[in-house]
């Protein structure tokens, strides 16, 4: 039997729909959401994420705006604007699309935003909000894996989650929220030897590593939940995940597709932050 798919743009789809409301009960009271998006550089991935994150945004009735800089902003100008964000009234929420040039240290960047604004979540002190279970805003992807999972009641609790990577968005922030659920978490990195061993002992298997097709059937227990992080493009323009697809569709419960999976789930959990943001604005 075949898999079910669970399709993440449907889904990011449906949640939009609802945080229409959230934000016109917001805009009742006078607080309009607002969101705002630096970019640097012109790197394409990244100019259309952010396009996409604008056009989600005004979809929801969320209000946002793009700072476009080029690739020779100096770390002390990037600094500067965020300091000036940091203190607009207006602002609620402040994201900086990564990558950012090898010449900006990209963590200093992270850790000058106001943790109140923070709706990427990747300020350390929302990163330690996060691993010590109190509300905050949670990193976009690994906090849109969490929704999907539960959107279809895959059991989270007591099941054997395997982790493959081991980054700072997605890879150890997913396995932290998932042991929050009360999972068993195991993570595989690189530098993991026998790899199989772990991933075919995993119920839900979360794949991070930036390689298409790494993980194939052999690597998948039957009936394991697959979430596919991976957004490879090749050389004919298409997209394709960390995971062969057609194979492990057979042997998996639920599987995430590449495009349509993961990805759009991340730009509406941003949303969600955003109106978060809006919620908790000082008067
Ligand atoms: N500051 C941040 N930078 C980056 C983040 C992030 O969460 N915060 N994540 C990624 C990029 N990203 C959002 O910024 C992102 C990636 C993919 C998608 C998406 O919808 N993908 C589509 C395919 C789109 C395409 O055709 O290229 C899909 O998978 O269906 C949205 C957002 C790195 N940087």
């Amino acid at each position: 039997m075949s898999a079910e798919i669970i399709n993440g743009k449907e889904l990011a789809q449906q949640l939009k729909d609802n945080m229409k409301n959230e934000v016109t009960e917001l805009r009742d009271k006078g607080i309009t959401p607002h969101l705002t998006v630096v970019l640097i550089g012109d790197n394409p991935a990244s100019k259309s994420y952010v396009k996409g994150k604008k056009k989600a945004s005004a979809e929801t009735g969320i209000s946002s705006d793009i700072i476009e800089l080029p690739d020779s902003t100096s770390e002390e100008k990037l600094l500067q604007l965020i300091s000036e964000l940091n203190n607009d009234p207006e602002v609620d929420g402040i994201l900086v699309q990564l990558p950012l040039p090898e010449h900006i240290a990209e963590q200093k960047v992270i850790e000058y935003i106001d943790p109140g604004k923070d709706v990427d979540g990747f300020h350390p002190v929302n990163i330690g909000r996060m691993m010590t279970g109190k509300d905050t805003f949670l990193p976009c992807t690994p906090f849109g894996i969490v929704t999907m999972l539960k959107s279809k009641n895959i059991a989270i609790s007591g099941q054997h989650v395997v982790v493959i990577g081991r980054s700072n968005i997605v890879g150890k922030p997913v396995g932290q929220l998932l042991l929050n659920e009360n999972a068993t978490v195991t993570y595989c990195h690189s530098k993991t030897k026998g790899l199989k061993q772990f991933t075919k002992m995993a119920d839900i298997l979360i794949v991070a590593v930036g390689i298409p097709g790494a993980i194939g059937a052999d690597h998948i227990k039957p009936g394991a939940a697959i979430i596919d992080v991976g957004i490879n493009r090749l050389a004919d323009g298409s997209l394709t995940g960390d995971v062969d697809f057609e194979e492990a569709k057979e042997v998996a419960s639920y599987i995430t597709p590449v495009p349509k999976g993961v990805g759009p789930m991340t730009i509406t959990m941003l949303l969600q932050n955003t109106i978060k943001a809006a919620k908790g604005r000082k008067a």
